[in-house]
């Protein structure tokens, strides 16, 4: 069977001033549908260049990615991409900016209201859906950001650390929605974090990345689901992975 996403020998370099920055070098990653695959590691480590890689936004200096098949050549519509960086549109209130997807795919202004309101609630934003962005915390930006892409319905779902800026309830909170969402729906989601706990509260698989996003662990996560975080957190296969997972990390960041 061919995997969702094929990325072999992808490497990314950036020229800037006669100098170049290697950020991504000879990258082979396999990602099967419907499974949620956690990928961590530090800071600068080349992560955001992978998903911008994978969102087919940006060109790789070599190598491929194959999605469904074919090479990935530019954005695809199947891929939901939530970046780093705040994307909502500054003219729009929360529940016009969650409704864009909807209103790109022509759904009725009811049908689109209906399904925004409801994540807009789902992310815990009720009460701000005619708020605009400036009017809103960076946290909610960023829950309004989820909200959007979640609105989309993507086959694919790319996630540039979605709840860091959150505060560690509220990050819980959202983590076990995006479980409830996630689960049952055949979406494949690539989630990228710096937190171990994260990692592996979510995903089916981990994979650490060390310098220039060289694997050092690739992990299947044999935790039963639903996970609720109370609970997960002192699972005793969550306790061993997390020193395992923790070793690599350090291991990565020396060698
Ligand atoms: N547009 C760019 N121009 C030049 N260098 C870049 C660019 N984007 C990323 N880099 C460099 O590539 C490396 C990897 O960056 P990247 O943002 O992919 O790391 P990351 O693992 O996502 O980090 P973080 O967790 O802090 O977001 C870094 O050394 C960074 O300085």
């Amino acid at each position: 069977m061919s995997s969702l996403l094929e990325i072999s020998g992808l490497s990314k370099q950036f020229e800037r001033d006669n100098t170049a920055t290697v950020a991504l070098r000879d990258f082979d990653l396999s990602i099967e549908e419907g499974t949620f695959v956690s990928i961590l590691g530090r800071s600068g480590c080349g992560k955001s260049t992978m998903l911008n890689l994978l969102s087919g936004l940006t060109r790789p200096s070599s190598g491929t990615v194959h999605y469904q098949g074919s090479v990935l050549n530019g954005p695809n519509v199947d891929i939901g991409y939530l970046t780093q960086s705040d994307t909502l549109m500054p003219w729009r209130d929360v529940v016009r900016n969650v409704e864009m997807p909807l209103e790109i795919r022509g759904e009725s202004k009811e049908k689109r209201r209906e399904v925004a309101q409801a994540l807009i609630a789902k992310v815990g934003l009720s009460g701000f859906e005619n708020h605009y962005p400036r009017e809103l915390s960076g946290g909610m930006r960023r829950r309004a950001s989820l909200a959007r892409m979640l609105a989309g319905a993507p086959k694919t779902l790319l996630m540039d650390e979605p709840f860091g800026a959150l505060d560690a309830q509220l990050r819980n909170e959202l983590q076990e929605e995006l479980l409830r969402l996630w689960q049952g729906s055949g979406q494949t989601v690539v989630f990228v974090t710096h937190d171990i706990e994260e990692a592996l509260l979510l995903g089916d698989r981990v994979v650490v990345l060390g310098q220039l996003g060289r694997i050092l662990l690739d992990e299947p996560i044999n935790i039963p689901r639903p996970r609720s975080v109370d609970e997960t957190r002192i699972d005793p296969t969550f306790v061993a992975l997390h020193k395992k997972l923790a070793a690599a990390l350090k291991e990565g960041s020396t060698a």
